[in-house]
């Protein structure tokens, strides 16, 4: 077969994807519409998963499950965006490692605001002015980001879904090689989970570490700057231009980072297979064993804890604590719902959602 007739064949076959594509929106579209009359929420995980799930399992190839993924994460976006247009408030700057995961749940089409500060994306979905939120809440390699799980306790947004990346850094820089490099920039987490590579290859030199508020900006400094690197993402290196020199720097392989989709007043069908986040501000928990019987509680009605962390009240004279606490179930199953009753002076609800691998 020539170029041109294989071409031929490309091009009958786009035409039959367009078809079927628009076939799919319109349906959405009445999909839509029917969620609008009843006023239910566009986004939801729990059916997109189960879609994901099932195209996965029937696929023959040659096409991989993460480009599967990838394709569809997009059709889902432009289908969200036929039902509603929503906008989506992210902690930046521009090529963070959420931007990176905002990017990889609402795809490329979506429209972001990329914000400052933790607080100010709970805010703006609090307000209104984002339908969702994407905030860190823990990394894998170096525990719990307080300062969100302060913010859930203080503010009155819902946690929609949750979603891991594996976090690589990479080393980029206009340098030809690594002799040339004087200086260093980047956020000091990169710093610290990079000690291996940074020993190995720049034990002779002693470049200077400049340690900045993001990676992204190390990025961009290190684009002005011949002289310098930056330890920072692939996609922060791409924004500025920036050549790799090296990828997957970091010490640990199996660094990842998990982030939080905020929404407001968001209640998420039930999965096979749900998390449900909680804060507990249990009375007494000077007295002894106050702790022990609501954890027993748990444990009594076989509900698997996977996460327990205290959190001081800001203000307070003595050392009384609040806890987040994670569970594996969805907060209607009957065995969550006999504590959230037992407890419900205590307890306030975050969101159940289903649980991201
Ligand atoms: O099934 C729905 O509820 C839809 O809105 C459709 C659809 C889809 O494209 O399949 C789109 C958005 C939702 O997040 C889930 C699925």
């Amino acid at each position: 077969m020539t170029l041109e007739e294989i071409r031929h064949e490309i091009d009958s076959l786009d035409n039959q994807l367009l078809t079927l594509l628009n076939r799919r929106m319109e349906w959405v579209h009445k999909v839509g519409e029917l969620k609008r009359a009843t006023k239910t929420v566009i986004y939801r995980p729990e059916r997109e998963k189960a879609i994901l799930d099932r195209v996965k399992s029937q696929n023959k190839g040659p096409l991989t499950a993460d480009a599967i993924e990838a394709i569809y994460l997009e059709i889902f976006a432009a289908a969200r965006n036929i039902e509603l247009p929503e906008r989506i408030a992210y902690l930046g700057p521009e090529g963070s490692f959420t931007h990176q995961a905002a990017e990889s749940r609402f795809g490329a089409m979506s429209e972001y605001m990329t914000l400052p500060t933790i607080k100010s994306v709970f805010e703006a979905v609090d307000t209104g002015r984002a339908k969702f939120g994407v905030i860190p809440i823990e990394n894998n390699q170096e525990g719990i980001v307080y300062e969100t799980v302060d913010l859930l306790n203080e503010t009155g947004v819902n946690i929609a879904a949750e979603l891991k990346i594996p976090v690589h850094f990479a080393l980029a820089t206009e340098a030809e090689n690594p002799s040339k490099i004087k200086r260093i920039y980047s956020k000091d987490i990169a710093f610290r989970q990079c000690r291996g590579f940074l020993n190995k290859y720049f034990e002779q030199t002693q470049p200077e570490e400049i340690q900045v508020e993001s990676t992204s900006k190390a990025a961009k400094l290190a684009a002005e700057d011949p002289e310098s690197a930056a330890i920072c993402s692939v996609i922060a290196a791409r924004l500025f231009s920036l050549p790799v020199l090296f990828d997957n720097i970091e010490d640990n392989g199996n660094n990842r980072t998990r982030f939080f989709i905020l929404a407001k007043d968001f209640v998420n069908q039930p999965s096979e297979n749900d998390k449900t986040t909680l804060i507990a501000r249990l009375p007494d928990t000077d007295k002894p064993g106050v702790l022990a019987g609501f954890l027993q509680d748990f444990k009594r009605l076989n509900i698997n804890l996977t996460k327990i962390e205290s959190r001081p009240y800001k203000g307070s004279e003595d050392f009384n604590f609040w806890f987040f606490i994670e569970l594996e179930g969805y907060f209607k199953d009957e065995n969550v719902q006999k504590v959230f009753k037992k407890h419900r002076n205590y307890i306030k609800w975050l969101g159940s959602y289903v649980k991201n691998a």
